[in-house]
């Protein structure tokens, strides 16, 4: 591990013209380093939380006119002594104030390095640690708001007081070892019982958050796929209401998958449009044929899309079938809609029963057909259908939001506390599988020993998930995918 009683510099804005950067500086010498070239008035007596205009000089050379700000230990995010000096933003002005820094005795700040000088110095815990990086790398509210929460304790302070109390029950125990002559329980196990359960709740619905934590953060796959025709392209161009992919009345139109982010409440999905899938005339569209199968099983959600005026029954159930993939959620969509119960449709000519033909003599409202529909599919063994015209731009809402909440169900109810970090999932599911033990042990009658053993993995793991228990191994990969300055 790096030294973290030095002093440390970095640019704190990004890269390249702007109008103003920030370089900061933390450690015992910041101020001092600082004051050293700095013209206008003595920042070693100047009050915290303070802003000096001033010019940076390397002994007769002014190099700029700047603010400095003050930060006195611990009043600061490193909880050392930290200076922020607003320079003008050109390249040569950065690099030289930071080269006239480092010759003044600081060192270059290693990426995530002030954040990992925060967690060290107890300002924040390695959860909210990475909620920083979070919290800069969101793009949409619904990422941002997970990182804030998460910044501001989240789960962290809730499982750091179950930990502390587990930690009383362990010291408990580690006690009768002591006394395992005498047989004497000073830990009563049906509290230990009461307390385990309620962990293994919390970490239960913690597991459980992930998807949506995830999906949050990462974004959702969604494949767009179906037979050659289906209105895949249409139905592409209809949720991002643009003209992205190329549509026509030509089967095998996409060739390759289109990719493109539709942001829905917060969330992004990212759309994947695929080639149709049937039996592939040429080489080519039997490579993309392929493509599409390898999308759909890389996706979470799949929407499946056919041409209602088209399919059999039989063909359906088929393609339903065949696309089902574990893991992977499915929406079944009746595309062309306008279609159907218009005299001019279509007729299949087929020897099998056509999926229009059930609609033929109903009365099918096409303005809100799915309340109506339900009844008429079942008997055929046919999931829920969303009917939409892509074409027409009918139902394309509510298809919107039936993709919204397939990815977030019935979680997101505001403030809930959501995992987002797969580091935090896999400490988690460890803790559940140690708590496991300790509940089976404890009704096993198994001796001190063995419940102390396993009431301290579980220990170890939730204490992972703040920082309690960490390794340098652990602390270099959290922070080494920081950005510098940070
Ligand atoms: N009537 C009607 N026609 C539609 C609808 N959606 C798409 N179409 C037409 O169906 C044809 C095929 O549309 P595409 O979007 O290219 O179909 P696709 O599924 O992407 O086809 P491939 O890329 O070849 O697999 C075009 O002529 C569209 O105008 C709809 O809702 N109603
Ligand atoms: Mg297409």
């Amino acid at each position: 591990m790096t030294d973290n009683t030095d002093t440390i510099v970095a640019l704190a804005t990004p890269n390249g013209v702007g109008a103003i950067a920030v370089i900061r500086l933390s450690g015992p010498d910041a101020i001092n380093i600082a004051n050293s070239v700095f013209k206008g008035k003595d920042l070693s007596k100047q009050a915290s939380h303070t802003i000096h205009f001033g010019s940076i000089a390397d002994g007769d050379l002014i190099l700029d006119e700047v603010l400095v700000s003050l930060f006195v230990g611990p009043r600061s995010y490193t909880r050392e002594n930290v200076v922020e000096i607003s320079c003008h933003a050109s390249g040569y002005i950065i690099e030289s104030i930071i080269k006239l820094f480092i010759k003044k005795g600081a060192r270059s700040a290693k990426p995530g390095e002030f954040t990992l000088r925060a967690f060290l110095n107890g300002q924040l815990d390695l959860s909210q640690a990475e909620a920083v990086a979070d919290l800069i790398a969101s793009n949409s509210k619904a990422s941002q708001q997970v990182a804030l929460q998460q910044l501001r304790g989240g789960f962290s302070t809730q499982l750091q007081a179950l930990r502390e109390q587990l930690v009383n029950f362990a010291s408990l125990i580690e006690l009768e070892l002591d006394f395992a002559e005498e047989d004497v329980e000073f830990a009563n196990r049906d509290q230990l019982k009461q307390l385990i359960h309620e962990i293994t709740k919390i970490v239960g619905r913690l597991i459980n958050s992930f998807e949506l934590g995830n999906a949050i953060k990462n974004g959702v796959n969604t494949v767009i796929a179906g037979r050659p025709n289906a209105g895949k392209s249409t139905l592409l161009n209809a949720l991002l209401n643009e003209e992205r992919a190329i549509v026509s009345h030509i089967p095998g139109t996409t060739r390759d998958t289109i990719e493109e982010v539709l942001n829905i409440q917060g969330i992004n999905f990212r759309l994947i449009d695929t080639a149709g899938i049937r039996e592939a005339t040429d080489a080519i569209e039997q490579i993309g044929v392929q493509r599409t199968m390898e999308k759909i099983s890389q996706s979470a959600l799949l929407v499946y899309v056919f041409d209602a005026a088209e399919i059999t029954i039989e063909e359906l159930n088929n393609d339903i079938a065949s696309l089902q993939k574990p893991g992977v959620t499915m929406l079944v969509v009746a595309n062309k809609a306008d279609l159907l119960n218009k005299s001019e449709s279509q007729k299949v000519e087929k020897s099998e029963r056509s999926f229009a033909d059930l609609f033929a003599n109903q009365n099918f409202d096409k303005r809100d057909p799915s309340t109506s529909a339900t009844s008429l599919l079942q008997p055929f063994g046919l999931p829920d259908i969303i009917f939409i015209s892509a074409k027409e731009k009918h139902h394309i809402d509510e298809l919107k939001h039936k993709i919204y909440s397939s990815a977030v169900k019935d979680q997101l109810s505001g403030d809930e506390t959501l995992v987002t970090n797969i580091r935090h999932l896999e400490a988690l599911q460890k803790t559940g599988e140690a708590l496991v033990r300790v509940l089976g042990g404890i009704d096993g009658s198994i001796t001190s020993d063995f419940l102390s053993m396993d009431i301290k993995q579980a220990l170890h793991y939730l204490g992972e998930i703040t920082g309690v228990v960490t390794t340098d191994d652990l602390l270099e990969n959290i922070f080494s995918k920081f950005c510098i300055g940070k």
